[in-house]
This record gives structure tokens, C-alpha cells and sequence, in this order.
């Protein structure tokens, strides 16, 4: 008997990766993936070339599809719905003082969270509308209709692209959204541009919203995050703790959130539940970044890391390299502290590893303080999250067990479980078997070091 297939795509900030599931039982039957260019913008078309590269010879064996995006990329299309720009990406930081004008606009930092969800920091869409509109007029009065990532890449797989759609857990993301009335907010869509634009149709959670030249059914797809947190089923009191581009720790919730402090953006999930969320701007690349400076692989600097001591005999890194979300430093760039005649390689690979991990432990604290909720269950996923040392040292400075799961694309497989919800009618069980949880001695000596430096820093 043959199965039925069907497709999860996820198009995140470095990379597309295409997984062709069982939709049945949700094994992984084959997958591709292709990078992705660099940089904070980004042609929206190269993300086509990307999906068309990873998706050859798979997607047309999928009887539905469904894109997990990146987060909050402003894409903007004219009257004929060609691209205006290149996207400015959720991690692009030029928007700091547009997300501080529009937060003074709607009336401070508790109004904006109760209109939002979420303080705006430079991530959020609204605040680039409102840098287009200051720094480029011409672009602006362009722009007739915004989409999010994963948007136009589903319009695109449409055979007819007569229909735009999103869903409630990315429509959360933009700053003009309500979660908490679960509706689009058209006048803060309209002040954050200077003028009204279309905005696409909020698509219900299990929709059909088209379908593809082959004749696959199209789910709404959603955020990579909320996406994550669908791939991984995840739990009340479950925290999936992602190690990509950006680091992020998510918890399903049944109630929305607000937090007037921006460090926990109160997103709605895919599944018509909540996605409360803390996302640091810089998380793999810190990995990246320490295994260039020392010129080895990752393998090698995991290798390095657990040769040295907790603490690094004392060097520590504070890993806001690229500006910081959370928390809310936009210009920051990062320090490495504490240098010896004596210290080693290790030292300093250990010290990166420390500094990512104690920056997600932040990231932890955070959400769980601003949910009243603590962490149950911690899930490690992302490509950090194939660093041995990584995995070693997570549950030492996070002071609790960490879970890591089979090592899979689970925003792709989010994305595949929500397309066999669309075309079942119902939500599929798959369940993930194979995960291995990581228990080490707290150390907490090396998060009081790191938040010591933290809060320290010249200039904070
Ligand atoms: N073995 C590894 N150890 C540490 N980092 C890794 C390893 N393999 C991949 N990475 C890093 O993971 C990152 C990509 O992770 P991914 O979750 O795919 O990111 P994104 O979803 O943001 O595109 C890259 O920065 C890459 O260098
Ligand atoms: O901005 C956020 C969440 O609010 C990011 O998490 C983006 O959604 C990008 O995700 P990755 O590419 O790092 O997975």
C-alpha cells in the first residue's frame, strides 16, 4: 500500500530545509536543504531559489505542504506585488529608534504590550515600516501590500497566487496584530507605514488555503518558532530551547501574555493556544564566531571547551556580537574578559560556549519569570544544538536536566505536522522517540561571573 506524504518546509534566517514525512507516523522519508544569502537583507526571491534548490525532487511527492518561516522579515510589494526592497530581516538592527518613537506613539511601554503583545524592539515589522518610511519615502509610497516570510513563499506555491494568507502565530509578530483580540490592528498597521496597506488574510490553524501546480493541499504555515514548538508537540510546562541564528526559549500557554518589560514577546502559537518567548540576536553564530577566531572546526571547539575548567579559569565572554534583543541592547557588540599569560585555546572556547549558554539561561529565567511559569522540561534543538560541549555544559549552567531530542529539522517537521492536520482534518500524534536528557552538577558560579560582566559592561 502506498503512503501518503507530505511536506514541511522550513525557510530560516540561514538556510531552506525541505523534510518529506510519513503522514501517517511522521518518519522522515527524505529531506534537502540550500543556504541561504547572508546578511540582515535579503532579496526575498533567494529564498524561491533556495526552497526550489532544497525542495527538487521532494515537495512534488507531498500530498500538503506548509512553510515554518523566520520571524517578522518585512517583506513589501507594490501594485503589481513585486518586491519593493529587500526584506529587512527580524535580526536587522536599524529600527531602535523607530520601535522607540512608535512605543511613545501608542502611549508607552504597558499600552504598546497590551496592544501587542509584545514590547517593539527593532525585530518586530512595524518598527521597519516606520524606517522605511523615515529613511526611504520613495520605497514607502510603494508599498501596497506587506507580507511575512513565510507568507510569500506559500503565495508563491499557490498554483494561482490570487490569495494572501498568514496565520495568527506570525501575524503576532508584526506589531500590529492583536493577540490578545486575535485580529489584525489596521490603524497600527497604517501609522507605522504613514498609509494604509493590505494585509494578508489570518488563516485558521487546520485551513486549506491552496493548492499547489501538483495539486498538493497548502496548510497556513506559521513562525519557524511557533512551527518549533508544533514539531516538538510541545506541553504546557515545556520549553523548547532553540540554538539557531537566534537563540530562543518558547512555552506553550493557554492564556496570552504582555510583558511592558520587552524581555518576553507574548506571540500567539499555530494551534490557536499562546507562545510566550525570549530571543537573543546572537546564538549559533557565537559557536561560529569561536570556532573562527581559534581557525578549528565545531567538533573541534566542542572538543577544546570541555578540556577547560567552569568559569574558563576566569575568561568569559558576554556574546552580544551583532546587537542584542534580550536583552533590548540594539548597539551592543560583545566583550571577552579576563585574559592571563596562561590562558589556553580551551579557555577561550570554553568561555564562548559558557557565554551563549549563560546568555539562554537569561533567556530561560526571563520567560519563566514573566509566565509565572517554571520550566518542567527543557528540549535543546538547532543546529547549536549539535555541539557536544554545547549539550554537556546546558544542563550545568540552566542548574536542571536538559532533553535533547533525535537530531531533526523540527521547525520542517512542525511545518509537515501542520500540513497532514490540513489534509487529515485532524492533528497528528506523531510522537518523538529517542531523546536523550543531559544531567550535570550545577555550577552557578559561572552565570554569577557571567551576569557580574553582564551588568557591568561600560556603556550599559
Ligand atoms: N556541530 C555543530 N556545532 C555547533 N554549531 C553548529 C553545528 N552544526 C551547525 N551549527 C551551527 O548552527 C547554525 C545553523 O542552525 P539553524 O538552526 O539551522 O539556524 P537557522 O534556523 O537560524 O537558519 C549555524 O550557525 C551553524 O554554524
Ligand atoms: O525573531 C525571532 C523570534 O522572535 C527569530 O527566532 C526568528 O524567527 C529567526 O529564527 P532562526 O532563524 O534563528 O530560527
Amino acid at each position: 500500500m502506498s503512503r501518503t506524504l507530505v511536506a514541511g518546509i522550513d525557510s530560516s534566517t540561514q538556510s531552506t530545509k525541505v523534510l518529506l514525512v510519513d503522514a501517517d507516523t511522521g518518519e522522515v522519508v527524505d529531506e534537502g536543504r540550500a543556504k541561504h544569502p547572508d546578511g540582515t537583507e535579503v532579496d526575498p526571491r533567494a529564498w524561491l531559489d533556495a526552497l526550489e534548490s532544497a525542495g527538487a525532487g521532494l515537495l512534488e511527492e507531498a500530498a500538503a505542504v506548509a512553510v515554518g518561516g523566520q520571524q517578522h522579515g518585512l517583506v513589501a510589494l507594490d501594485e503589481n506585488d513585486d518586491v519593493v526592497r529587500d526584506a529587512l530581516l527580524w535580526n536587522d538592527t536599524r529600527s531602535a529608534s523607530s520601535a522607540e518613537a512608535l512605543i511613545e506613539e501608542i502611549g508607552g511601554p504597558e499600552a504598546c504590550a497590551q496592544a501587542t503583545g509584545s514590547l517593539l524592539v527593532p525585530s518586530i515589522t512595524s518598527t521597519k515600516l516606520r524606517w522605511v518610511r523615515d529613511n526611504e519615502p520613495e520605497n514607502a509610497a510603494r508599498i501596497k501590500r506587506v507580507l511575512l516570510p513565510h507568507d510569500y513563499l506559500t503565495w508563491h506555491l499557490r498554483s494561482d497566487r490570487t490569495r494572501f494568507t498568514t496565520d495568527r502565530g506570525d501575524a503576532s509578530g508584526t506589531g500590529y496584530y492583536s493577540t490578545v483580540d486575535d485580529a489584525w490592528d489596521p490603524a497600527l498597521a497604517e501609522a507605522a507605514l504613514g498609509h494604509a496597506f493590505e494585509l494578508p488574510e489570518v488563516a485558521a490553524p487546520d485551513a486549506v488555503v491552496g493548492e499547489t501546480a501538483w495539486g498538493a493541499k497548502i496548510a497556513p504555515g506559521t513562525g519557524d518558532n511557533m512551527a518549533a514548538a508544533l514539531g516538538l508537540n510541545l506541553k504546557p510546562g515545556d520549553v523548547s530551547l532553540s540554538i539557531g541564528t537566534s537563540g530562543v526559549a518558547a512555552m506553550v500557554s493557554p492564556t496570552p501574555t504582555t510583558d511592558a518589560s520587552g524581555l518576553v514577546a507574548g506571540f500567539a502559537d499555530a494551534t490557536g493556544r499562546y507562545l510566550p518567548l525570549a530571543c537573543t540576536l546572537n546564538a549559533a553564530r557565537v559557536l561560529d564566531f569561536g570556532a573562527r577566531m581559534l581557525g578549528v572546526d565545531h567538533d573541534r571547539l566542542a572538543q577544546l571547551a570541555l578540556e577547560s575548567v567552569p568559569g574558563a579559569n576566569g575568561v568569559t565572554l558576554l556574546p552580544y556580537l551583532d546587537g542584542e534583543r534580550t536583552p533590548n541592547r540594539p548597539d551592543a557588540t560583545g566583550t571577552l574578559t579576563g585574559f592571563t599569560s596562561s590562558t589556553s585555546q580551551a579557555d577561550i572556547a570554553r568561555a564562548c560556549v559558557e557565554g551563549l549558554l549563560c546568555s539562554l539561561a537569561d533567556a530561560v529565567a526571563n520567560l519563566e519569570e514573566s509566565t509565572g511559569t517554571s520550566a518542567e522540561r527543557i528540549f535543546l534543538i538547532g543546529g547549536g544544538a549539535k555541539s557536544a560541549a554545547v549539550r554537556e555544559l546546558a544542563p550545568a549552567i540552566l542548574g536542571r536536566d536538559v532533553v535533547v531530542p533525535p537530531e531533526r529539522e523540527y521547525v520542517a517537521l512542525g511545518a509537515a505536522r501542520q500540513a497532514a492536520w490540513a489534509l487529515t482534518g485532524r492533528r497528528p500524534e506523531w510522537e518523538i522517540a529517542g531523546a536523550k536528557v543531559y544531567s550535570a552538577e550545577a555550577t552557578p558560579a559561572v552565570l554569577e561571573q557571567y551576569r557580574a560582566l553582564r551588568d557591568n559592561t561600560a556603556g550599559w
